[in-house]
């Protein structure tokens, strides 16, 4: 909750309390720097270029040419302790994370037993995540039928220390975590205002497609992906997010909601849905808007018949699609990336039976999330200053965690160093931190 505390793990690698850290790239708010990182007591309390630097410290860390980065910031992973803990864990998940570079985690609230929707719900998933952790973590708390309304208990929600809330308008696939509809999110808004923070919303609204599918007649294999893309058509997006339009609006400066803010999670449909958030955008309400590293990655056209690894919700879509989502990424129009790191145990992906419509949806990739972006971002000419915005500087903002997302002085000293000219295959020797190997 106090974010001007740093963390209190200490780093193995290096055993001293004041340190420098040299590159030739760093990656800095006003641009990348040959220089060096001053780093004391989990702070950063100065940046220097090698003009300015003499570098005969002793403790200095040289890491030559490689990109030293401010360290991700996931603000929508999955980890599923206290009660789901064979999906994914605190140990298992943020280690995983400290391999893909990320260095603080936004834990969502469900998918855990209980779902994180009161004081004491808040409590379990701490004791939980206080067992071990590798990187620094937060929670969003749940807005859910049962407390939209009830105005003490968010407030005592918030003041027990979640960043923020979380809901659905579609079912969560989550029993105790029910969707909400615009007059839970209206309420939810107007508690968030007064603590100024965001409200995080799955969009998709259920629509009718029983028309299109053929499952039953034998029209549609379940096996095909198809057949899974079908059922849940942009216009699910585009519902939704002409819903929450209704009350955006009033999150404007001067509105009657200022200083809540909505934020959209893991957008797919890149046209009709993003035209609506632009639309917003616009007429001045308090929104962003992120997608994750599997809707830029793959594609509906390539995803193999019984491969259910690939199934998420929204679903990934077409090429064309993708080609849409990264247009708007690179123009600004989409705000930041996050893993929706999701998984589940081997069993309820159905990867024998591969039921495209039975299986778990949900995508397992927070290990891999800064390679995937930068992998296939080079083809649009994404830079490693895009790569901190996306992944650092506006997620720490949505989380409202102003000391962290830039290496800048004062800030915590959370920091990625890795090499975006080396190359790996993700294959099975490739080591990995997985709860389900
Ligand atoms: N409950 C849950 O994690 N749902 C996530 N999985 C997915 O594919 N999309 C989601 O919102
Ligand atoms: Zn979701
Ligand atoms: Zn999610």
């Amino acid at each position: 909750q106090d974010s001007s505390k740093p963390s209190q793990s200490g780093c193995s690698l290096l055993p001293h309390s004041h340190y420098w850290i040299a590159s030739k790239r760093i990656v800095t708010p006003l641009g990348i720097i040959s220089g060096a990182v001053e780093v004391k007591g989990g702070h950063i309390i100065s940046v220097v270029e090698d003009k300015d630097w003499n570098g005969k410290s002793k403790q200095v860390v040289d890491y030559g040419n490689a990109v030293v980065m401010p360290g991700l910031i996931d603000v929508h992973a999955h980890l599923d302790d206290p009660g789901r803990a064979e999906w994914e864990g605190f140990p298992s998940g943020t280690k995983a994370a400290a391999a893909g570079g990320i260095t603080t985690l936004i834990d969502m609230p469900l998918n855990s037993f209980p779902s994180t929707i009161s004081t004491e719900t808040l409590k379990l998933k701490i004791e939980a995540a206080e067992k071990s952790i590798y990187v620094d973590v937060g929670f969003w708390g749940g807005l859910v039928p049962e407390n939209a309304f009830n105005a003490t208990a968010l407030e005592a929600l918030l003041n027990a220390g979640v960043l923020g809330l979380k809901s659905f308008m579609c079912p969560s696939g989550i029993d105790d975590f029910p969707m909400t509809d615009a007059t839970h999110i209206k309420a939810g808004l107007s508690v968030l205002a007064k603590y100024k923070r965001p409200l995080l919303v799955h969009s998709e609204i259920q629509q009718d497609v029983e028309s299109h599918l053929q499952v039953e007649d034998g029209g549609d294999d379940p096996q095909s992906y198809s057949t899974y893309l079908k059922t849940r058509p942009p216009s699910w997006e585009e519902a939704a997010i002409r819903e929450l339009l209704t009350v955006t609006k009033d999150t404007m400066i001067g509105g009657p909601v200022e200083g809540a803010h909505l934020h959209v999670v893991h957008l797919s449909d890149a046209i009709s849905s993003l035209d609506l958030i632009k639309e917003a955008k616009m007429r001045g309400d308090s929104i962003t808007v992120e997608t994750c590293p599997h809707y830029l990655a793959f594609a509906a056209e390539e995803i193999p018949d019984g491969d259910t690894r690939f199934k998420c919700a929204p679903p990934i879509r077409d090429a064309a699609n993708k080609e849409k989502l990264w247009k708007a990424l690179m123009e600004g129009h989409i705000d930041m990336l996050s893993s929706d790191h999701s998984p589940t145990v081997p069993e309820l992906k159905l990867l024998n039976d591969g039921n495209f419509l039975r299986a778990w949806g949900g995508i397992s990739s927070i290990q891999f999330v800064l390679p995937v972006t930068w992998s296939y971002g080079r083809k649009f000419g994404v830079t490693l200053e895009q790569l901190a915005l996306w992944w650092s500087e506006r997620p720490a903002k949505l989380a409202r965690q102003y000391l962290k997302g830039a290496i800048a002085i004062g800030n915590h000293a959370d920091i990625v160093v890795w090499e975006p000219e080396v190359e790996f295959d993700l294959d099975d020797d490739h080591p990995m931190y997985v709860k389900n190997p």
